[in-house]
Parts: C-alpha cells; structure tokens; sequence
C-alpha cells in the first residue's frame, strides 16, 4: 500500500484527501498520480470503485495557478448524473486548494448557468452535448485549459459523442494533457488515443479478472416469462440493502418499476427520457435509502459510485460485455462486498460466454429459488425484525399483554403468529410485463462496434406509450405476461 504522501502531492491537497478519510493510496492512484503531475497524455484502467475519480482530479487540482480565475481544466463525462458526482468529488479534493468546480450539463437551464459561467471557474465538468452548446454560444472559453480528462471514454465512444468530443477539443490549446480512464479498454478505444492523444502511456492495474474479487457472480437461466416472479423471490430472500435492477429498455425500466411497487417494493425507475429534476430526484432518493430498489437503463450502469449497494441484478443480459462489467460494478465498490445475478434466456446463453471471456471470470449458477425459500427468506426476516426488537430493550409497555396471551396459549404458538404478521408473504400479484425479444445469436466475435443509441440527451425515437397494468383478477398459469412485439434499442 502506497501512502499519499509518498506521491508529491501539495500539502493543501493532502489535507483534503485526509479530510475525505481516504488513508491510503488505491493502485491506481499511486501509479498514475505521480505521472499524471507530468505533462505526459496518460490511458488509466483499472476495476469498477477502485478510485479512478481521486487518481486523475489529485493532479488534475494540484496543477491549477490558483490565481487565475479561468477555466484550465475539462472533464468530459458521458451522462449527467456522473458528472454532477465527479463534480463533487473534485470539490472536494480542491478544498484545500479553495478550487472551484462547476457542473454543465443537459436538462438544467442554461441560462443559470451562463450566468455561473460569468465568473470562470477552475474547473468545468460536464456531458459533450451541452459542453458543445456552450461553446457554440460563445459562453464558455477553453483556450488556458491544460488538462482534459475523459472518463468512461469508451462509453462515450459507443454513445456517438467522438465529434462532439472532437470539437470540444478542438477549442482548447494544442499542448494540454489529455487524461482518459475507465474500468474497461475494448479495442476501439484506440480511435480516441489516436484522435485526440499525443504518445499516451497506458498503466494497467494488472488483476486476474475484470471485476473485481468482492463481487459475488452468478447466473441463473430463466425463460422470459419466469423472470419477474424470480427477481422478486430473489428480492425475498436476499432483502438487499439497496439493489439496482438493470433493463435493456426504457419501457421495460417503466414497466419493472411499476410491477415491482404493484407488489409491494420500494422501486423507482431512471431513464433517459425522463426529466432532469425527475432523474436527479430518484437518484438522492435512493442514496438516502427512501427507496431501495433502483431500476435503471445503462444510463446508471457507469461511474455512478452510491454506497450500499450490496445487490445488482441483471433482468435481461447486457447487449456488451463491457456494459456488464460497469453495472454490476455499481457495488462491491471501494472493498466492500457485493452480489451480481444475471437472469439469461436459453436462447441468449451465447452471451453468456461471451461476458466470462471479457471479464475472465466465470458466473457461478443459480438455481431459481422457488416460492417456498421466498417465504423462508420472509420470516428469516421476521425473526431478525423480533431479534432487534429484543435488544432495542424497551418493552416494558408491552408485558403485561404478552402475559396475558401466554395464559391461553404456549409460547410457540404466540410467536407463530406474530411471526406469521410479521411475514411478508411472497406476493404474487399478477402484473404485465411487455416480452423482450432475445438479443440476436451472437457469435463470438470482437467487441462488436455498434451505436448503442444515446441514452444521454441525444435524439431518439420515442418509446411507445406505456400499457397499463392489470389489477386484481385471479392469475391464470402465467398469462400474466402478455406478448407483443417489441421495440428495443
Ligand atoms: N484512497 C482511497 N481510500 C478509500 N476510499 C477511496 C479511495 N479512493 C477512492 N475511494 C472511494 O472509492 C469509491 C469509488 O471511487 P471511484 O468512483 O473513483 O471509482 P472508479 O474507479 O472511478 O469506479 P468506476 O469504474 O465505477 O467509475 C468512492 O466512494 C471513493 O470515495
Ligand atoms: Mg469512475
């Protein structure tokens, strides 16, 4: 383990990152932050929560002349929720250095923030459509930035934003540093080291595995129509702390977010084509744990760092590995423990593969738990709800009424039936999901280039409206889920 102090950071900085209680240096921070201090172009990978934000914003503030109130450095990030998060942590490695960090992006109005922008800040972070739309307005001025960080890159590649990147660019002075990290390097990152890097130098922090060693793997294979009942027995007998459910598509985002609380979870879904007031909303609400379950489109799949997470689950299979790799990376995250389920459809079993050969890790199978072990899971969570009770200690109001119930019945049967109230039977409320088609046989073939469609702010053919749900009504053997054709990304 490296100590900070060992890697020729001002003292100023220091003090901030001791005041963010980090006490050592992650591999990535101790090999790139004492180049990124250089003037070289610098290529950063290294696992999903292992502080790739600290090990580029160490340098990125300790190279700023703080006596200058212009903008001198840029970090383009592919949505706006990172953004904002990364925009937060260089506040805060910047404190010491009294550095000012402003936060650009889509959806929020942009005359607040020309206005934000009268006095330059240190530092702009933003999302390239709305980076471009200032500069195409005359508003922000790039021509003292030194250093320019892409995070995520690759994914911002995948989301078409390389000419809005490239005109960013193009506005800042020929000899500034160009950082570029993330979790994952598919081959056509090379396009961006080419485009807009001078001689990079690449630090790998070398693991056996992708992912990281935290995260528990499985998957369990499922036809379509038995996920939703699995997912929600899985939610049984697991009782995340916070979960994130990702789906391949908007609508089914809607719809699993709508069928969850119909059966009685704590879940909100976030998307691109919901407002920004909304996406920022449902995201404070699930850090402050208000909801538990997140579901979510591959716009939450990068960078987004939100403790607790113990359990992300993957309704339907990503369409890349790399895709895989950064959401269930969204826990386990800085040492912490996580779990990992990835439902897969016979007919997407290539994927399958093709993910184990990415990450080189293999998914450990799962057997779908059936409706029994929900509901075992159910009152192991009761029991715990009477255990803590029990040592909360203050029960005296409550004697008297216990011994009572004890005149008539043995102890067993009346914590039988407190535990029978305290049980949350498995619901099995029927509820209408829309099928997703099976992503195409995919040959194992390289890291397959393909647009994903922007799921930032870019333009993209409206969703077809929602289709309401059924309430109440007996549940014929799995009519639940009615099968149309369907629309995916
Ligand atoms: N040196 C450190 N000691 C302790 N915690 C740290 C340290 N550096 C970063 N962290 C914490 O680790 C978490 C993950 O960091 P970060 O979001 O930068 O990861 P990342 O590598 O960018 O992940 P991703 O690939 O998902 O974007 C954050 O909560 C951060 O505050
Ligand atoms: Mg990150």
């Amino acid at each position: 383990m490296t100590k900070f102090e060992e890697l020729n950071i001002s003292p100023a900085t220091l003090k901030s990152l001791k005041r963010m209680g980090f006490e050592e240096a992650t591999p990535i921070q101790a090999e790139t932050i004492p180049l990124g201090l250089g003037n070289k172009d610098l290529i950063g990978q290294a696992q999903t929560g292992t502080g790739k934000t600290t090990a580029f914003g160490v340098p990125m503030i300790d190279k700023i002349d703080y006596s200058k109130d212009i903008i001198q450095g840029i970090v383009i990030a592919p949505t706006r929720e990172l953004a904002i998060q990364v925009s937060e942590e260089l506040y805060k490695i910047g404190y010491g250095k009294r550095a000012r960090v402003l936060s650009i992006y889509g959806g929020q109005d942009i005359n607040r923030q020309i206005r934000a922008l009268k006095r330059p800040p240190h530092i702009i972070v933003g999302t390239p459509g709305r980076l471009l739309d200032h500069i195409n307005r005359n508003t922000l001025k790039l021509d003292h930035v030194q250093t320019v960080i892409l995070d995520e890159a690759d994914e911002m590649l995948n989301m078409g934003f390389i000419e809005d990147i490239e005109a960013i660019l193009a506005k800042t002075p020929e000899n500034h540093q160009t950082l570029l990290f993330s979790a994952t390097m598919p081959a056509p990152i090379q396009r961006i080291a080419e485009r807009f890097m001078k001689d990079p130098q690449i630090v790998r922090v070398k693991t056996k595995e992708v992912t990281v060693s935290s995260i528990e793997q499985y998957y369990i294979e499922i036809h379509e129509k038995g996920k939703f009942d699995v997912l929600t027995r899985l939610l049984d007998i697991q009782s995340p702390e916070l979960a994130i459910i990702f789906g391949r598509t908007k609508r089914r985002v809607d719809e699993l977010s709508e069928a969850l609380n119909l059966r009685g979870y704590n879940a909100e879904g976030i998307h691109g084509d919901l407002s920004q007031a909304k996406r920022l909303s449902v995201l404070r609400k699930f850090k402050e744990g208000s909801i538990d379950v997140l579901v979510a489109t591959d716009v939450a799949a990068r960078g987004l760092d939100i403790s607790g997470v113990t359990h992300v689950y993957n309704f339907d299979i990503p369409q890349d590995p790399e895709s895989y790799v950064h959401r269930i990376g969204r826990t386990g995250r800085a040492g912490k423990n996580g779990v990992a389920i990835t439902f897969i459809t016979p007919r997407e079993k290539s994927y399958l593969h093709v993910v184990e050969k990415t990450t080189r890790k293999k998914m450990e199978r799962m057997e779908p738990p059936t409706l029994d072990e929900a509901l075992e899971g159910q009152q192991k969570a009761a029991m715990e709800k009477i255990l803590q009770t029990i040592e909360g200690n203050n029960l005296q109001y409550y004697k008297q009424s216990a011994d009572e119930l004890l005149e008539g019945h043995d102890a067993s049967t009346v914590v039988a039936a407190v535990l029978k109230m305290l049980t949350k039977e498995p619901d099995t409320t029927p509820v209408k999901l829309t099928e997703e088609k099976p992503l195409p046989v995919k040959r194992d073939r390289k890291f397959d280039d393909r647009k994903r469609g922007g799921y930032d702010n870019r333009k993209r053919t409206p969703m077809k409206s929602r289709q309401g749900h059924s309430h109440g009504g007996k549940r014929p053997n799995n009519s639940q889920y009615k099968s149309k054709s369907n629309s995916y990304k």
